[in-house]
């Protein structure tokens, strides 16, 4: 740590204020955790852009205090800034994410509440055993699902593929090279045999140092790939599904109180 700051994060715990924040909105794009600060917080402040990592303090209109945090992308990324927002205190932490759909009944657009994932991640190696559960908060969880109820938008709540990869780990071929490992190739039917609903690249991670660390995490990602049709991102359509997993985690933020 450099003048009180943390080395990736670019803040420390003395650039929070009299009331620091215990909740942290962490998106993967830095314009995401820009546009949630923008657009549902007051009094907001520029905490760091290092890296890219972009973090924003801000007030929700209940008054409590909202860090909006970015992971970058990949685990490695995001088992570094978690690290370091645990040590500045952050004790929950809701990944506001985008996803690819691998079920047809989870359509673009909607959002995808993960409940637990299949954790195919290197950097989770070095936290907890292979075979250690990659587990969502259940009451974050609960609460992620009342909050899209509330708002009426399109959800799904069940298991996500977290892997390292964007084109090779979720079985893309529309790529720099076509070739698939065999482990590899015929992976996302197999994936959709199990009930599995979508790709995504950081939440198992995040939810295997929340078990070991000892703080509450959850997930919610707006799906902006439907891989039962085609393998590309519908950027169409993507601020539908963005804005709808933006507004149930600033929701669920809100109205977030600590189970007894
Ligand atoms: O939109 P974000 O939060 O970055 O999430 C998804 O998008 C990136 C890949 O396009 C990966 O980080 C993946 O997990
Ligand atoms: O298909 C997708 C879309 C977004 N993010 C992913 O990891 N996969």
């Amino acid at each position: 740590m450099a003048n009180n700051k943390y080395y990736h994060i670019g803040f420390g715990i003395e650039d929070l204020g009299k009331s620091p924040p215990t909740i942290a909105l962490l998106s993967g794009d830095p314009q995401r955790s820009q546009l949630i600060a923008q657009s549902y917080l007051q009094s907001v402040r520029l905490l760091s852009e290092n890296r890219g990592l972009n973090s924003y303090l801000g007030i929700l209109p209940n008054g409590r205090v909202l860090l909006s945090a970015t992971s970058g992308m990949g685990a490695p990324s995001l088992s570094i800034v978690v690290n370091e927002l645990i040590q500045v205190g952050i004790r929950l932490i809701i990944r506001v994410g985008t996803c690819g759909s691998i079920q047809e009944h989870v359509p673009v657009g909607s959002i995808v509440i993960t409940n637990a994932a299949l954790c195919r991640q290197g950097a989770a190696n070095d936290i907890a055993p292979v075979e250690y559960p990659a587990a969502a908060d259940p009451f974050l969880t609960v609460a992620l699902v009342k909050a899209a109820q509330a708002l009426k938008v399109n959800h799904h709540v069940g298991i996500t593929a977290s892997v390292d990869t964007f084109y090779e780990g979720q079985e893309r071929r529309d790529s720099a090279h076509p070739y698939l490992l065999r482990s590899l190739s015929g992976i996302t039917e197999e994936y959709r045999r199990l009930n599995i609903l979508n790709y995504e690249m950081e939440c198992g991670t995040l939810f295997k140092m929340a078990s070991v660390y000892g703080f509450r995490a959850g997930c919610v990602c707006g799906v902006v790939a439907q891989r039962t049709v085609g393998e590309e991102v519908i950027v169409e359509q993507k601020s539908i599904a963005v804005d709808n997993a933006i507004q149930v985690a600033v929701q669920t933020a809100l109205q977030w109180e600590e189970p007894m």
